[in-house]
């Protein structure tokens, strides 16, 4: 027996639900080892044939989805042919979310975590494999981050693909320097303000009563709504790409005394997002 390895096969973007942090949003990188014999073309499975397979499983299931703890005290969950309604009580407060099922992955577990996605997807995975791989070793891990970062949610109703899911996110290092030296107490500071933040597009804001913050959009998908506690949330004026989400740091409107000149390279996950600059004050 034999075993392939592929690292960083993809990156699982997805929100969950969590009794204490309410609603965050999470960035996996997934490791795959598969052990077998070898085939006709002296392979465990070829690389471009893992790709096509379990890449687009996990894609196609965990990746940018709610991910539901279904034993969870605090659920209440119903789904009704292909839409699918819950509330959560967490610490931080009320939950409540309304989206096409394809939106939601609903885990045996009572609460969310890297082993709980691993055993959601295992089975799944494993469906997708050829009669001599004996084996799957899948595995969750977060990107090393040796600064700030932040957990966000949000969802992009313009988006074509997965994205226009209300409710899927990440886990992101967030850069923020002045005249090209990196300032550390920025970062910090921007990354207490959204930690576990839910990042909303003030358009979609249809009730802002009760202390909860209410969004709603129809996208291609179908109808998404989701209410949350308004602290959770800090509300955007553009649709929340990675790109808007530069420019508003940038901005520095959430700095009592933003500097003139603030230049952001902001992440969506690992490895990818965008660069904003505050001009400097003439
Ligand atoms: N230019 C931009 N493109 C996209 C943005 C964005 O903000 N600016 N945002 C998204 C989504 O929010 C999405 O969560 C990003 O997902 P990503 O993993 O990059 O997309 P895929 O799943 O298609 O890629 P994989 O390599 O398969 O993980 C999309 N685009």
């Amino acid at each position: 027996m034999t075993s392939l390895f592929v690292e960083q096969l993809t990156v699982i973007d997805c929100a969950y639900l969590d009794a204490t942090r309410g609603l965050v949003g999470e960035s996996w990188i997934v490791d795959i080892e598969l052990i077998g014999d070898l085939d006709e073309q002296s392979m465990v499975l070829d690389f471009g044939e893992v790709k096509r397979r379990i890449k687009k499983v996990i894609d196609q299931s965990a990746d940018h989805t709610l991910i539901v703890p279904q034993q969870a005290s605090g659920l209440s969950l119903h789904q009704a042919g292909e839409r699918s309604s819950l509330s959560f009580r967490s610490a931080r407060g009320l939950i409540e979310h309304h989206s096409p099922s394809i939106a939601l992955s609903v885990a045996d577990a009572d609460r969310i975590d890297a082993a709980a996605v691993v055993a959601y997807l295992q089975p799944r995975v494993a469906s997708v494999l050829p009669p001599n791989v004996d084996e799957l070793r899948l595995s969750l891990r977060s990107e090393r981050i040796d600064g700030a970062f932040y957990h966000y949610v949000h969802g992009l109703k313009k988006h074509d693909g997965h994205c226009q899911r209300i409710a899927h996110g990440h886990r992101s290092r967030i850069h923020i320097g002045i005249g090209g030296q990196r300032q550390p107490t920025l970062e910090a500071a921007l990354a207490q303000r959204w930690a576990d933040i839910y990042l909303g597009t003030i358009d979609d804001l249809v009730d802002s009563s009760g202390g909860q913050c209410r969004y709603a959009y129809t996208a291609a998908e179908g109808r998404f709504e989701l209410a949350l506690p308004a602290a959770h949330v800090e509300n955007l004026p553009g649709d929340t790409t990675v790109e808007r989400i530069a420019e508003w740091i940038a901005s520095g409107r959430w700095l009592p005394d933003a500097p003139a000149a603030l230049e952001v390279r902001a992440y969506e996950g690992v490895m990818k997002g965008a660069i904003a600059r505050r001009p400097i004050a003439a």
